[in-house]
């Protein structure tokens, strides 16, 4: 469908416009002709037509259902100037709200266009449907270096993550100045998402690492069904809900938290987990269950009850022993042993091939949000990590922690605070 309805992007750049269509030369007005369909009503229809807006006041892809696919990008912004990443920003903003819309990433599309030029898409979502596709941003704690002046704007809540026992972090799957959540329905969407954010940055950002994500393992909404992780365990029956009115003060940075250009953001960790799989699947059925501190077929607590019954720790057994170990997962993990930190959870099985030992290289790419990751995240791994049963079948391999700016309008750009 031709469209160019799409917002005006504030100030695009040149070298944006270069940018967003190929090394070549725009031309004025030649072919509008090729594009996908727009949903109409966003977040209005299910399935392959779902569509969330991009603009609003929180960022999309946070308290969104959990789609069923993600792919994560992390980058490193090269030697240029504030207001070249000022630039990449609008830049982002504006292909990000098209292709939440199912919109190809530039005005153009993958077919038409100056015929000199590349395509200002890449093509291979043009006959697909949006199916859910959120696109959310963050920025990691070196963009606030000395680069780009922004170390004033840094916010106390982003801080390094500490060393937590136990970690074996990669260095390649470490860090990173921007992060690209992009997460869908279908795999290609969410990967020309990630693929065409990265061209657009061409020479103003580059890929650090990035990670592929199939089958959600938590559940966002009442409305969804708890799905399972690589153990077989279901994964997110206890997650922090949209629905629910304590889920805002979790999630949301709220005023007067630190820095105000936060406000109505949140941080996002993630946590690049493999998961010894073969050595969990030669494991029995009662130690498995120990581990979580569920049972695998329902998923409800071991002290009773069903998949949604409060786990009841004080519920001893035979020889007075407690009914869910003091070594278990759901026990250390809960908010009762933290403080009453609870955590938006958002993370993805992977399976990146395999070792050389024959073993899958296999995992948990444990994503979350929340209002403060040094009340929130960091205390709970910290637990975690000194006394957690899953331990013995878990590595650390990467990490990252980023600030999730509000939501942009069409005429703020995602992280417009920064720059004000
Ligand atoms: C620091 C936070 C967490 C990490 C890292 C983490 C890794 C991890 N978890 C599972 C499997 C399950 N986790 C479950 C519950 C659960 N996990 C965390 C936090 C982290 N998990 C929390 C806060 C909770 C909820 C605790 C509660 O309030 O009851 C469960 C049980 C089902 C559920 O509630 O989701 C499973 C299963 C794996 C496999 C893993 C690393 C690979
Ligand atoms: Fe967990």
């Amino acid at each position: 469908m031709t469209d160019d309805s799409a917002p005006a992007r504030p100030g695009l750049s040149r070298r944006g416009l270069l940018g967003l269509a190929g090394a070549g030369v725009v031309g004025a007005g030649i072919g509008f002709g090729i594009d996908r369909v727009v949903t109409p009503e966003a977040g209005a229809v299910s399935g392959a037509a779902a569509s969330y807006p991009f603009y609003g006041e929180h960022q999309s892809g946070i308290v969104t259902a959990a789609q069923d696919r993600l792919h994560f990008a992390a980058f490193d912004v090269s030697d240029i100037t504030a207001s070249e990443l000022e630039e990449l920003l609008a830049d982002w903003t504006y292909a990000a709200n098209r292709m939440t819309t199912g919109l190809g990433a530039g005005k153009y599309g993958p077919a038409s266009g100056p015929y000199d030029s590349p395509p200002d898409d890449t093509g291979e979502a043009l006959d697909l449907p949006p199916s859910g596709l959120t696109i959310t941003f963050g920025f990691g704690p070196s963009l606030f270096d000395d680069r780009f002046g922004l170390a004033g704007k840094r916010p106390d809540a982003l801080v390094d993550l500490p060393h937590f026992p136990g970690d074996a972090l990669v260095d390649t799957l470490v860090g990173g100045d921007l992060c690209i959540q992009a997460c869908s329905d279908d795999p290609q969407v969410a990967v020309h998402a990630i693929r065409n954010l990265s061209r657009i940055a061409f020479g103003r950002a580059s890929l650090r690492w990035s990670q592929l994500g199939f089958g959600r393992t938590s559940s966002t909404t009442r409305a969804q069904a708890t799905p399972r992780n690589l153990f077989g365990f279901k994964d997110g029956t206890a997650n922090l809900r949209a629905e629910d009115a304590e889920t805002a003060k979790d999630v949301w940075v709220q005023p007067g938290d630190g820095a105000s250009w936060m406000t109505g953001g949140s941080y996002l960790v993630s946590r690049k987990i493999r998961m010894t799989i073969e050595t969990w699947d030669r494991t029995s059925l009662r130690e498995q269950e120990r581990v979580v501190g569920r049972t695998k077929g329902e998923g409800a607590p071991l002290s009773g009850g069903t998949e949604f019954s409060e786990p009841d720790f004080d519920a001893t057994g035979r020889a007075d022993a407690p009914l869910i170990d003091t070594a278990s997962h759901v026990r250390l993990a809960h908010p009762s042993m933290n403080d009453g930190a609870a955590l938006l959870r958002r993370g993805y099985n992977f399976v990146d091939g395999n070792d050389d030992l024959g073993r899958l290289n296999a995992g948990l790419f444990f994503i979350c949000f929340q209002r403060d990751p040094r009340a929130q995240f960091v205390p709970i791994q910290l637990q975690l990590a000194k006394n957690d049963a899953m331990n013995e079948y878990l590595r650390h391999v990467g990490s990252g922690i980023f600030a999730v700016p509000p939501g942009a309008t069409a005429d703020r750009p995602i992280g417009a605070g920064l720059f004000d």
